[in-house]
């Protein structure tokens, strides 16, 4: 489009069309803005307002208001992002391709995840460059703000995440670095991803918890009172730390479960440093799993994937599961596989972008 000098061009005011969102980079969609009545759009140093009478004005840079949110846009208020998630495990994706800073902060990044004063998610997630060789890192924000190691609904968002951005079609396998260490996500011919999760950690201080190792340095079926209840737990880091837990000593415990009561008191108990994430798990049989889980830093959510991970070593563990399992999580299930042959943990499930927009931050 010519852009004339007078201050009145009659053109419809139609926005630019946005052909395949992500084919662009994301970092340009700035680039584009939709208000309700009014809207403006940029083309080199100069602004078009477009009114609901078809006109467009070419107004200059200081008649805009600089707390308007289309300025913000251009001056760095604004945080363009991807909503994904996997199983109803619910991310925040940014492209911080460009820098190893996360693009918000970690209150920020609380506040955007707020499901009623924010956009809504259990975490933000930085698809930022690679360290040693790796093709890219993972960083996560949880929705309290705090930062864990890993995550493995989140991997496979992630993965996702980066072959939209880059273009790239069909079958495709990433290294990623993480506070967990390498993660190679595959995303297969039928959109799932899998995720080879890397080899478990057993040993106690290194979950970390404080309950002494019962078998070796593991802890493996041993006592934890919660609340004055004694519980029957599992404690297993996937990068991040897991109390897996069959039930109390009555048994099981998984649909009658109040978890916003029980969860907190696990996840704050003092025998985990580090907090903790907890799994609430019932066997259907030898390779069939159902749980509920409690995240650190994020509560009741609808699944978790290093928690499947972890579940399937605990049951395998105790003797209650095989190694290959299905496990039922609220928001769908997961296959995940402790393979005997590499002691590695691989996780396939779905990851399913939802809408991209921009916050104000
Ligand atoms: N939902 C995630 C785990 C996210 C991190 C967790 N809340 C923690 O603090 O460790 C998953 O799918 O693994």
């Amino acid at each position: 489009m010519e852009i004339a000098a007078a201050s009145t061009v009659s053109v419809a005011p139609q926005p630019p069309r946005l052909t395949n969102a992500f084919s662009r980079k994301l970092s340009s969609v700035s680039s584009l803005s939709f208000g309700s009545v009014e809207r403006k759009y940029c083309l080199g140093n100069a602004k078009l307002r477009v009114s609901a009478s078809s006109s467009v004005d070419v107004v200059t840079a200081e008649k805009i208001s600089p707390a308007s949110f289309l300025d913000k846009r251009e001056t760095g208020g604004v945080l363009h992002f991807v909503k994904y998630h996997g199983l109803g495990n619910d991310f925040i994706l940014v492209d911080n391709r460009d820098s190893s800073e996360p693009k918000i902060t970690q209150e920020q990044a609380a506040k955007l995840c707020d499901r009623n004063f924010g956009v809504g998610a259990d975490g933000v997630i930085f698809a930022m460059p690679g360290v040693n060789g790796t093709d890219y890192t993972m960083r996560i924000f949880n929705s309290d703000g705090s930062e864990p190691e890993m995550c493995g609904n989140g991997v496979r968002c992630f993965a996702r995440f980066i072959a939209e951005i880059e273009n790239l079609q069909g079958k495709h396998s990433f290294t990623i670095h993480t506070g967990a260490g390498l993660i190679v996500p595959e995303i297969q011919d039928d959109g799932q991803v899998k995720v080879d999760m890397g080899i478990p950690v057993l040993k106690a201080q290194d979950v970390p918890t404080k309950l002494p190792g019962n078998k070796g340095e593991a802890v493996i079926q041993a006592e934890l009172v919660v609340d004055g209840v004694s519980w029957n737990v599992t404690c297993v880091s996937m990068g991040n730390p897991h109390c897996v837990t069959f039930g109390t000593k009555g048994g099981p415990v998984v649909d009658v479960l109040n978890l916003p009561e029980i969860g907190p008191k696990f996840e704050h108990h003092e025998m985990f440093p580090a907090r903790t994430n907890t799994e609430f798990v019932e066997v259907l049989s030898r390779c069939h799993l159902k749980m509920r889980v409690w995240e650190r830093g994020a509560g009741a959510t609808l699944a978790c994937g290093t928690g499947a991970c972890a579940l399937v070593v605990a049951a395998v563990l105790e003797g209650r599961a095989n190694r290959k399992c299905t496990v039922d999580l609220p928001g769908g299930p997961l296959e995940i596989e402790w393979k005997q042959e590499d002691n590695h943990i691989y996780m396939t499930g779905p990851a399913e972008a939802v809408f991209y927009g921009s916050a104000l931050v």
